[in-house]
């Protein structure tokens, strides 16, 4: 799928991204996206070049949903901009009351989320907000549902 704004915005987005080789351990190259955020302008442009993608192309939606940490940096953000609920996604043991819980395996380790109950309904339309896909671990993106949401 091609984003023309957001391919006129992306040089200087990878401008402001490091990468640092062997980090968190041997053999991985981790982009750290946290330069970008010396640069507010540029990160509210591209929060709202997200939301007129999903006003756009993917249409209504019900909520975004942002995995801990780094989805908390930018899926508040586009929620606003969208007027939708932001459901935060947490590693285990972080969020009070009944829980939803999904294990994945990601680049450099193994993680346990959790959602709370009720905050997505059974064909609820969710937009799913992270930094980056590395592996893609073993969640699917593209029609993928992470929790099983049984209410
Ligand atoms: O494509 P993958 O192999 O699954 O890797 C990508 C995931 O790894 C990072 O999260 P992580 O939990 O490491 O870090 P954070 O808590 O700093 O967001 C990143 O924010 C993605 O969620
Ligand atoms: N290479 C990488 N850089 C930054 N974050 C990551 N999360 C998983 N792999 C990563």
């Amino acid at each position: 799928m091609t984003l023309p704004r957001f391919d006129e915005i992306r040089p200087k987005i990878e401008a402001h991204i490091r990468e640092v080789k062997d980090f968190p351990k041997k053999g991985i190259n981790f982009r750290d996206i946290m330069p970008l955020f010396t640069n507010p302008q540029l990160v509210n442009e591209l929060c709202v070049v997200i939301a007129d993608h999903v006003r756009h192309t993917v249409g209504q939606i019900d909520s975004v949903a942002g995995l801990e940490a780094r989805g908390f940096l930018f899926g508040p953000q586009v929620a606003i901009q969208l007027g939708v609920p932001f459901v935060p996604i947490r590693k285990k043991g972080k969020l009070p009351g009944a829980t939803i819980e999904a294990s994945y395996v990601k680049e450099y380790g193994e993680d346990r989320v959790e959602i709370q109950e009720g905050a997505i309904k059974k064909g609820e339309r969710v937009f799913l907000i992270d930094d980056l896909l590395a592996t893609g671990g073993t969640l699917r993106v593209s029609g993928f549902f992470l929790f099983n949401v049984k209410n």
